[in-house]
């Protein structure tokens, strides 16, 4: 209803995803910074199966909904719902996904490291793999899917990569789909040449931990400079930045394309 004020019609909620995506905490900032909190706006935690089961739900009685969006995701692609424009830049420019390893990666597995320093691709490759298993296809399968579908892109990121002979590698990462895609794409490249590679999701700071910590090989989970900025600074230092392999990600507000006259942050004071 474009007449009412916006905040009563949806509880003054922004409906989030887990507590730890480094987005919650652009968001928390996102209030305060657009003097939301003080008109007793409030950020709610959930998950992204929860926060995504929210806004069908919204979308198909019509309704308004505020949520923390993110690109490449396929809600995009699925619900007609547009980013809110974020004049105090909380949410930062466009981000980039970046592979980090540990720091002894590199010395103890060159062949792995190899691979993780040549695997990069786009948002629409990406989404090819999380339309699948939003489709309900395995991840697994859907990643072999992609690597059968692509050579040319597969030789390039296995070009100079020695056999594995078994060797281990552990990848980490949160199971936002975009990474669930990707995590499991590259566990298939390891693989196929003959690596023995676990993947483990956690949630985002012990996905960083477990770099840092050097539990973990690898992760090619992390959204830089802005969303996991804390942990990138936490721990410094303590891991590599191998590359970036996904470029022009985005995370902000998000509103159904139906609330014509949200179209900023800071219009949700109206
Ligand atoms: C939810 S985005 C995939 C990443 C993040 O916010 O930490």
């Amino acid at each position: 209803n474009p007449h009412k004020k916006l905040g009563p019609q949806i509880n003054y909620t922004i409906t989030g995803i887990d507590a730890g995506a480094g987005e919650m905490g652009a968001a928390q900032k996102a209030l305060t910074a657009y003097g939301l909190k003080s008109k007793n706006w409030q950020l709610q935690t959930s998950s992204t199966a929860a926060m995504t089961s929210t806004l069908d739900k919204a979308i198909k009685n019509h309704q308004a909904i505020v949520i923390t969006g993110w690109q490449p995701h396929w809600m995009f692609t699925k619900y007609p719902i547009k980013f809110l424009k974020d004049p105090k830049n909380v949410f930062g420019k466009t981000e980039n996904l970046h592979t980090i390893a540990r720091t002894g990666f590199k010395h103890d597995n060159p062949g792995a490291y190899k691979l993780l320093s040549q695997f990069h691709w786009t948002k629409s490759e990406m989404s090819e793999i999380m339309l699948k298993v939003n489709d309900g296809q395995d991840p697994a399968k859907a990643a072999k899917n992609y690597i059968s579908k692509h050579p040319k892109q597969v030789a390039k990121w296995l070009a100079g990569v020695p056999e594995g002979h078994g060797k281990k590698v552990k990848l980490t990462y949160v199971a936002w789909d975009s990474e669930i895609a990707s995590t499991n794409l590259v566990k298939q490249l390891l693989d196929s040449k003959g690596y023995d590679t676990t993947i483990q999701s956690l949630e985002a700071q012990p996905m960083w931990a477990s770099i840092a910590t050097g539990a973990a090989d690898a992760s090619v989970s992390a959204w830089l400079p802005t969303t996991h900025g804390l942990y990138a600074k936490q721990y410094k230092g303590e891991f590599v930045d191998v590359r970036v392999n996904l470029k022009g990600a985005k995370t902000g507000l998000a509103v159904p394309k139906y609330m014509k006259n949200i179209n900023s942050i800071e219009e949700l004071k109206n």
